[in-house]
């Protein structure tokens, strides 16, 4: 008879991948080993719809995922974050009793596992938020809280100033903004944020977790609603160049947890820990072979990419597309600009076949015909 299969075999889709991804940001400057839990509670899981999904529960994924995540963090000096994020049962009005049911479940693993602490990211809504920091500050553990709003504040139209002071009050250690915008427009929301709380006398510390995308045309939601979401975003990848720009806007604004969200790959979180490095007091296990502001090129070949090898060329390019038909800015979907406040609003507008013909026709862009 065949024996039996341990649980990490029985999810096993690769944890010689997910180890190895950690390890590159853990070279790369990561401090955090952020467990890969993301949307892993039950509601959201099932709600996936096929019947694969059946084998992926809550505790399965969550267990795994800190398994993972504290195996590498132990490689270096990391520390291990367990996440939770917005379900699809605050979605559906069902409530704040079924809602923090959702999240303990989460939370229950994390603290099985010993994690250093919590995220409690990609929320919309500030309500829910709170929600989710009240389960999570029981545990004892340090909390941190990042929601995945802009400049305009949240979907419900609370502003991003009064989030944040909300989501200190419910007793989050840190609070901020990851996803949906740019590193630029996230610093755009934490100066509303940090002006607030400092009007409310709260302390706390900052979080900024952005897209590693230009958003620049991006709406109250972000880019959840640009023609490009999700698999034509390429196009409005940053640069490392860009990455240390932002690195030191966020440090002289006062953010001390500076990290990234969708896009970020690792040698964008390198250009944040070199950017760092004399405040941090060390640079990267992966810049031992890596000169900051491009000095490798000193050994190019051609003289003129030896030119190159300097800050200051870095910093003033202004790099060029390659897609001469494209324009710099899309019109984002118009649910995502005009539905206002509330994403279920939105998903239940969205009704008739003539809508969604519509939604699926390819976007006009706003510079071109
Ligand atoms: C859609 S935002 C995703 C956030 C999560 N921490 C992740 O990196 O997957
Ligand atoms: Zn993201």
């Amino acid at each position: 008879m065949a024996p039996k299969k341990g649980l990490l075999q029985r999810l096993d889709e690769g944890p010689v991948i997910v180890r190895q991804l950690h390890r590159e940001f853990l070279r790369a400057g990561s401090d955090v080993m952020q467990a890969f839990t993301f949307y892993a509670s039950d509601d959201k899981l099932s709600n996936r719809g096929n019947e694969s999904s059946k084998k992926y529960t809550c505790r399965g994924i969550n267990d795994a995922a800190c398994r993972l995540a504290r195996e590498v963090a132990e490689e270096g000096d990391g520390l291990v974050a367990g996440g939770l994020s917005q379900t699809p049962t605050y979605l559906s009005g069902l409530g704040k009793e079924n809602t923090q049911k959702e999240f303990k479940k989460q939370v229950d693993v994390f603290v099985e596992n010993k994690v250093d602490f919590l995220i409690v990211e990609y929320f919309e809504h500030v309500e829910e938020i709170e929600w989710a920091i009240e389960v999570s500050v029981k545990t004892g553990m340090p909390v941190v809280a990042s929601m995945c709003i802009g400049p305009k504040g949240d979907l419900h139209g609370v502003p991003a100033g009064e989030c944040a002071v909300r989501m200190a009050k419910a007793g989050a250690h840190v609070v901020g903004i990851n996803c949906h915008f740019d590193p630029f427009m996230t610093l755009e929301g934490l100066r509303l944020m940090k002006a607030a709380l400092d009007a409310a006398g709260v302390k706390v510390h900052l979080i900024a977790q952005p897209l590693a995308l230009h958003t620049p045309d991006a709406h109250k939601q972000g880019f959840i609603d640009l023609p490009e979401f999700p698999f034509g975003l390429e196009p409005r990848i940053c640069t490392r160049w860009d990455m240390h720009k932002y690195a030191r806007e966020a440090y002289d604004l006062g953010v001390r947890y500076i990290g990234g969200c969708c896009g970020f790959e690792a040698y964008h979180i390198r250009a944040v820990a070199e950017e760092l490095a004399t405040e941090r007091g060390r640079k990267p296990k992966a810049s031992e072979k890596h000169d900051m502001w491009a000095g490798g090129l000193k050994m190019h070949t051609k003289p003129w990419v030896r030119a190159r090898a300097s800050k200051e060329y870095w910093q003033s390019l202004k790099p060029s597309s390659g897609r001469p038909f494209c324009s710099s800015m899309s019109q984002p979907d118009k649910w995502g600009v005009t539905a206002g406040d509330s994403t279920l609003k939105q998903k239940t507008a969205i009704t008739t076949d003539e809508e969604i013909a519509e939604l699926a026709k390819p976007r006009r862009v706003m510079n071109g015909k």
